[in-house]
């Protein structure tokens, strides 16, 4: 099973939290971008054959930022060039405000099924303090040329919490008006300072009024009673959907399965080795006219290490590890890699046994990676 991951680094604005791969579209070489990537999908497919794409998840940067002719060429480009069956998940991110009925149109004709669109706050004043530049009406309307271009409501939204100055109650209505679109998925980050950001500066200037973390805390305690009452159950750390709505490409990542990372600074893992591409564009662009693959670095990976990640990041999901599949994965008995430290962190409430999974208790969840830590093997 292999899932892809395609990264379009280009924004028509950066966010002052935001650290991920990305340029200002502006003057960008935007065709050629997109002609790049399908050359890189073909010669790593080449490589690294697939009968069949589990998942597509087109992130960014701004994946709708390209026009609706570049999202036509990308589109028809991704389905003749990978094999991808008909109704299996196919992602595309999104930014209120830039989604038109044609690039809609041109989306779901090549069967993109799911939209998972960055609202981060229905606050029009804290919107505008972290840099974004859509508001909460645009929201509203991008919603309705969904609906038009039928793509049913299959959308996840993004939430950012504990924002600078963002108060209790400003939280409460975001969660409010969130829950009253009734999605299927639902994203809550608390906001994390990466370094680069405005943001980042800002704070070692003592210019950003971050909320304590005890707020932060009851932000998310809030946060999960809201979503569990309006039937979105939390599967993963920062993660809720309808039953049978989980993220499918999310799970490939928490279950360590494969995946292609195709993109600037993409990264991805085929044949037990995580690897990274090139980030700035022309470092992306430059091997990929020399019909060289743009990888930065690679790892390959031992068992144990492929048995250490099983563990942080199966964890992660409320459901936990299965101790079945693990068995299968490995040819090991999972009691014989870590049968030891069980007992001690069954004891301190931090891990429990459900159903052959092993999984975080409530308490271990608000510890998370202290509780990973455990599985490192010597
Ligand atoms: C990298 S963005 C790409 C999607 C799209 N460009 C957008 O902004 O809506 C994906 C998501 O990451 C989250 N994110 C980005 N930077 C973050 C930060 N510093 N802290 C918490 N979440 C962050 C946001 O919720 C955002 O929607
Ligand atoms: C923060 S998550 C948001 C996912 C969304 N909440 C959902 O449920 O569909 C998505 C972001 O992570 C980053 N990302 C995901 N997979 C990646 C990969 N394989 N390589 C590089 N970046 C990746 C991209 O920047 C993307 O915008
Ligand atoms: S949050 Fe999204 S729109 Fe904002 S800079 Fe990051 S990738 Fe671009």
């Amino acid at each position: 099973m292999t899932s892809a991951y395609i990264h379009i680094p280009f924004c028509e604005h950066i966010c002052y939290y935001c650290d991920f791969n990305k340029v200002m579209l502006e003057g960008q070489p935007v065709d050629e971008y997109v002609q790049s990537l399908l050359k890189e999908i073909k010669m790593t497919l080449e490589q690294f054959p697939t009968d069949n794409t589990e998942t597509i998840y087109i992130g960014g940067g701004t994946p709708t930022s390209l026009t609706a002719e570049q999202l036509d060429v990308l589109l028809a480009g991704i389905r003749e060039l990978m094999p991808f069956k008909d109704g299996n998940e196919f992602t595309v991110e999104a930014n209120p405000g830039d989604l038109t009925l044609e690039k809609l149109n041109v989306m779901s004709s090549y069967g993109v099924n799911r939209l998972s669109m960055g609202v981060q706050s229905f606050d029009d004043k804290l919107l505008k303090k972290i840099g974004r530049k859509h508001s909460a009406q645009d929201v509203y309307d991008t919603m309705k040329v969904i609906d038009k271009a039928g793509f049913g409501n299959n959308v996840s939204i993004d939430l950012i919490y504990a924002l600078p100055g963002q108060t209790m109650a400003s939280f409460e209505d975001t969660l409010k008006q969130a829950l009253a679109l009734d999605l299927p998925h639902y994203s809550l980050y608390s906001l994390i300072l990466e370094n680069q950001t405005i943001f980042y500066n800002w704070a070692r200037q003592g210019r950003l009024d971050l909320p304590p973390e005890d707020v932060e805390g009851n932000m998310f305690e809030r946060a999960a009673e809201e979503m569990e009452k309006h039937g979105k159950k939390q599967y993963e750390i920062s993660n809720f959907s309808a039953p049978g709505k989980q993220s499918q490409h999310n799970l490939v990542y928490w279950n360590n399965e494969h995946y292609y990372g195709l993109g600037a600074g993409a990264s991805g893992y085929l044949n037990q080795t995580r690897y990274k591409n090139q980030g700035p564009i022309q470092h992306y662009l430059k091997p990929l006219r020399e019909d060289r693959l743009p990888i930065r670095e690679t790892e390959e990976l031992t068992t144990k290490n492929v048995m250490e990640e099983q563990m942080f990041l199966g964890l992660r999901k409320l459901k936990g590890v299965s101790i079945t599949e693990f068995n299968r994965k490995f040819g090991r008995d999972f009691y014989d890699v870590y049968g030891k430290i069980l007992p001690q962190l069954e004891a301190q409430d931090l891990i429990q046994l459900k159903d052959d999974h092993i999984a975080l208790t409530k308490h271990g969840l608000i510890l998370g990676n202290e509780v990973f830590e455990k599985f490192l093997i010597d």
